[in-house]
């Protein structure tokens, strides 16, 4: 077990629980923010007698609403003040951390992260710890990280101290005991899987070798396109057509090509959509997490989870059945024959993963583990770039006519769809796809790290057992790096030399060290090879009597950040 800590097993709901977890609360001391507390319910009360005196609202709405208020806050105190007492000394260290004002009792700073985290956290930096701050997000002590050099002694310097998650219940439930790379601590059991995930999937050689897969599937993308094309100009909702497109490529690599035929496509969405709901944004449970294990409240925050664990199972339990039948039918059929090329050929992620289950010591959980976690990494990530391009491109419609002059410019002339051997010398497709995870890194606080031993940085001493948010999105829109930070100007890559493969702590979309993504070169050609198509294939416009200003940027913040509005475009043929 990391860092010493012990586990507890809840055995109603068989989740392994971590001492870290139990951090210690907001309030350097109970007592006095139960005083506090005390004095906000007394002034509620007040506020209540004056609004019966003057009959002002209708009262029975109101005492039910304040009612629900107070039971909630009561809850919360209790728990925040359980938690209080055991972390003295963490709690003297990060009191020397930068931190903003207005701490309110139990809910610590939590008032202060709005819709947008990502961009209330950025903007919180800048007033109160531009490096390193320290907020108090219910009982849990978590440390925001925002500038370079930060983030450099964060995920380079200290690597391994802050390379482990923390744990918490839903996605402990979602991820069989966090037994997963995503949501694993840092340890043994994590390291296996990156090695499988990264060995049999996700690796450059992997990669390449899906490519036949990844082409076919973008052709049936072009065809779609090509029909709406050639029928009414109605316009093409095309944040559901690219969401479709990454979930099923990363479905047919994972687990093999009959998928769609049998429907297995758009359960494999619907339960992705679940999870990303469920996992996504700042839940109560995580920040509260002894209230969240009371018996009464962990029943009610769990059962969506179980439901759509349940859910999972069915599905990949058969998926993995059928797999091994087809394996031991294979095996009987090696003996008289040998075309093991084909057979490699035709093997998906699943396939790999039960010849190698026994070499590895992996139970049938953790294989369900790690392939939820490909299919829910897999497809809200690159699509949503994907999206984000788009809109950029379609705001500035001489960005996308020089992206296109160069796809068109490079691939030879007669050519049907472009294939990822043009894709070498095309300079500005690259630059945009760049500019596009600089503006819209599509997980901008990353999955949250925890740290795993005592570590200084910047002179501050960072506890064992502090939740760390890397606020990349931050990093990509810093006015001490960066010219003009929120304009989209990818002719900005082409002056100079940075990637995003980890070296350049400005520019982190896919993290950095040991936690970094794993599925960087398989997201890159995805990225590459869908983009130059749809330049290459179409000339888009936006619906009939809409603007380029009239695009909705608005975002929504969850486990992925994604544009409120859908995208819709009319493709027109090339
Ligand atoms: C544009 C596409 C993508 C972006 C921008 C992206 C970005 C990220 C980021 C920022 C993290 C968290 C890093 C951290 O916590 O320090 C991450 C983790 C991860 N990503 Fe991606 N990702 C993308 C696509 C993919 C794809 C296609 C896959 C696999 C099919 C994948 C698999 C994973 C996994 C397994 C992790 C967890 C790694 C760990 O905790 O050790 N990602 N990704």
């Amino acid at each position: 077990m990391e860092g010493g800590n012990k586990k507890r097993y809840n055995t109603n709901t068989q989740i392994v629980m971590n001492d870290m977890d139990e951090q210690p609360s907001m309030a350097r001391s109970g007592i006095k923010s139960q005083r506090r507390l005390t004095l906000w319910l007394s002034s509620i009360d007040e506020a209540k007698l004056a609004m019966e005196l003057n009959n002002t609202e209708p009262l029975t709405a109101v005492s039910a609403q304040a009612a629900a208020v107070l039971l909630l806050l009561l809850l919360l105190l209790r728990f925040a003040r359980a938690t209080t007492m055991a972390g003295d000394r963490k709690s003297v260290l990060l009191s020397k951390l930068p931190s903003p004002p207005l701490r309110l009792p139990v809910i610590g700073h939590m008032h202060l992260v709005g819709s947008l985290p990502h961009v209330s956290l950025r903007d919180l930096a800048v007033k109160h710890g531009p490096d390193l701050m320290l907020l108090r997000l219910g009982s849990i002590p978590t440390l925001v990280v925002s500038s370079p050099r930060a983030a450099e002694a964060v995920l380079r310097t200290h690597d391994l101290a802050f390379a482990s998650r923390p744990r918490a219940m839903i996605p402990d439930i979602i991820t069989y005991g966090a037994t997963d790379s995503c949501y694993g601590p840092y340890g043994d059991h994590f390291r296996k899987v990156r090695k499988a995930v990264t060995v049999h999937l996700l690796n450059s050689h992997k990669v390449q070798a899906y490519r036949p897969a990844r082409e076919e599937e973008v052709r049936l993308v072009i065809a779609k396109l090509r029909d709406a094309a050639a029928g009414a100009a109605a316009p093409v909702d095309m944040s559901e057509l690219l969401h479709s497109f990454a979930n099923d490529l990363i479905c047919r690599a994972v687990s093999g090509k009959f998928f769609r035929e049998e429907g297995r496509n758009k359960l494999f969405r619907e339960l992705i959509d679940t999870n990303a709901s469920l996992l996504g944004g700042f839940n109560l449970e995580d920040y509260f997490p002894s209230l969240a294990r009371t018996k009464l409240l962990s029943k009610v925050i769990c059962a969506r989870a179980m439901g759509v664990r349940r859910r999972w199972d069915q599905l990949l339990d058969k998926l993995i059945d059928d797999h091994a039948t087809r394996l031991v039918r294979r095996h009987d059929q090696d003996q008289d024959d040998d075309d093991d090329a084909q057979q490699q050929q035709d093997s998906d992620f699943i396939d790999i993963l039960l010849y190698h289950q026994e070499e590895y010591g992996f139970t049938r959980d953790n294989i369900k583990a790690i392939l939820v976690d490909m299919f829910e990494a897999g497809t809200d990530t690159s699509y949503l770039v994907l999206e984000s391009a788009m809109v950029e491109l379609m705001r500035k419609p001489h960005l996308l006519a020089k992206l296109q002059d160069e796809v068109r410019r490079v691939v030879p002339k007669g050519q049907e769809i472009v294939n990822e051997d043009n894709i070498v010398d095309m300079v500005y497709l690259k630059a945009v796809i760049k500019e596009t995870l600089r503006l819209h890194p599509p997980a901008p606080l990353y999955i949250p790290h925890l740290s795993r031993e005592d570590c200084s940085i910047n002179g501050y001493m960072i506890p064992t057992g502090t939740r760390v948010f890397v606020n990349a999105w931050a990093l990509g829109r810093d006015a001490n790096f960066w010219d003009m930070p929120d304009e989209f100007l990818p002719e900005r890559f082409m002056d100079f030399n940075i990637d995003f493969k980890g070296h350049d702590f400005h520019f982190l979309p896919f993290g950095s060290g040991r936690r970094m993504c794993p599925g960087i070169h398989s997201a890159t050609v995805t990225l590459e090879i869908m983009l130059a198509n749809l330049m290459y294939c179409f000339n888009w416009k936006l619906p009939a009597g809409m603007k380029e200003e009239d695009i909705d940027m608005t975002e929504v913040f969850g486990l992925t950040v994604h544009q409120k509005e859908k995208l819709f475009l009319v493709p027109q043929a090339a």
